[in-house]
């Protein structure tokens, strides 16, 4: 295993220092640190912060290769900054069972880019009738501890409440896509202004809040841990405050893109930017950052969504919903927190690590700790071109954008993915 000497490097916005990185861990810091068998890093000017951890990725693998695998979008990931990444269940066949789970976890191993964990879906076929088999996959080599039917809400609370009391036995959690069906019925953006002017149905707020009380109230009475997808507006903000308050076991997510981008954007009638839930409102916009920076929402999370041409690049009302996130999060984060660091590691590493259980991530570069973080370059800008990305797909809302902040290495376990800016395999 090769040793790395990374001189001058800020840990999470702190004075210059150096890191040894040997047999996978930060072995030595320091200033002045020699090492002659080392490969030296000059980081001056660099921030190392722990390795991104992804709460919400989207792999499509089984099932739907030709938009990402496991592969691409693993290199997509440490590109990105990540260490790791858990994958979403809304594959094809769905992971609903110990199989798939073990195999999305056996492929992630073999790329060998990042930690691959496996969500486990919470029904049947995300048919949201009968309870999938969670126990199996918490048992298998995946070791499955969250469960969702992302893409679809468990919509009746009977089958909400068991998974809440199943997945209880062994602390596991569910992670909610909260959309109340009835609500939402043929919607193709936010329901407001925008959609009346664009004469498009409209997916109300409320359809999102109502989901989110219901289950904040469901895993107080059960005791169980509630994680709620993609937070996307202010009312639901002031539901998971009241509910944090009460002391109920429930952590959320917000998108780089719901912080950044309003439903304005469908005034282009370009697909790239159709989304679920849809992009909101300035006020929700200002009210889902009050909340990231009080601690009220707990990660970013991407949700990163890849799709294949056909899907995207066709009529609004065709297109299916979902944008790529993976390789431009972090800059989407130092744009709206600026140099606040150790924010952007709470909310992109050690929280989202410690909600998902993930053992090694999260961790800030320290002597002993496993060697997995990240380098950036805060003052280089980069303009995003679709066709430099890793993913398989090019469905990115920030094409031909300047995004601050460039990743320039990731190591995992102290072995480099990236290297000057390029995914070393
Ligand atoms: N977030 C999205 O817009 N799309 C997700 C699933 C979903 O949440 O609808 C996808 O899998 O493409």
């Amino acid at each position: 295993m090769t040793a790395y000497l990374i001189k001058n490097v800020s840990v999470v916005g702190a004075a210059p220092t150096d890191l040894l990185i040997r047999d996978g861990v930060v072995a030595e810091t320091g200033a002045g640190l020699t090492a002659p068998d080392a490969t030296v890093v000059d980081a001056t000017g660099l921030v190392a912060l722990p390795g991104l951890v992804d709460l919400h990725t989207h792999l499509r693998e089984p099932g739907r290769e030709d938009a990402e695998t496991v592969e691409t979008g693993s290199r997509a990931a440490a590109l990105g900054g990540y260490t790791a990444v858990c994958a979403m269940a809304n594959t094809s066949p769905v992971a609903d069972t110990a199989g798939v789970v073990e195999q999305v976890w056996r492929l992630g191993r073999e790329a060998g880019l990042v930690d691959v964990q496996p969500i486990g879906a919470v029904t049947v076929g995300l048919a949201g009738e009968h309870l999938a088999e969670l126990g199996a996959m918490a048992d298998s080599a995946a070791r499955v501890r969250i469960f969702s039917d992302d893409g679809h809400c468990v919509a009746d609370p009977k089958l909400m409440r068991r998974a809440l009391e199943y997945v209880k036995a062994f602390d596991g959690i569910i992670a909610q896509h909260a959309e109340e069906p009835r609500l939402t019925e043929g919607a193709q953006m936010h329901e407001g202004e925008v959609s009346t002017r664009l004469g498009l149905t409209g997916w109300p707020a409320v359809a999102e809040e109502a989901i989110i009380a219901r289950d904040v109230l469901l895993a107080e009475h059960v005791g169980s841990r509630l994680h709620v997808c993609h937070v996307s507006t202010a009312g639901s903000v002031e539901v998971l405050r009241q509910a944090k308050a009460r002391g109920v076991r429930v952590t959320a997510e917000v998108t780089p893109h719901h912080l950044l981008l309003t439903d304005a954007r469908a005034e282009t009638y370009d697909p790239v930017f159709k989304v679920n839930p849809p992009l909101r409102t300035e006020t929700d916009i200002a009210a889902l950052r009050a909340a990231l920076a009080d601690g009220v929402i707990d990660i970013i999370a991407t949700d990163h969504a890849p799709h294949a041409v056909e899907d995207k690049e066709c009529e609004w009302a065709y297109a299916r919903p979902g944008m790529l996130g993976l390789e431009t999060a972090l800059s989407i984060a130092i744009d709206v927190f600026g140099g606040d660091w150790d924010l952007i590691a709470e909310r992109m590493s050690r929280t989202p690590a410690r909600i998902a259980g993930l053992d090694g991530h999260g961790v800030d570069p320290a002597p002993g700790v496993p060697a997995n973080l990240t380098l950036v370059d805060p003052a280089a800008r980069r303009v995003v071109e679709p066709a430099e990305l890793a993913s398989r797909s090019r469905n990115t809302p920030y094409a031909r954008m300047t995004l601050p902040g460039r990743i320039v290495a990731t190591f995992l376990r102290g072995e480099p993915t990236v290297l000057d800016g390029k995914a070393v395999k």
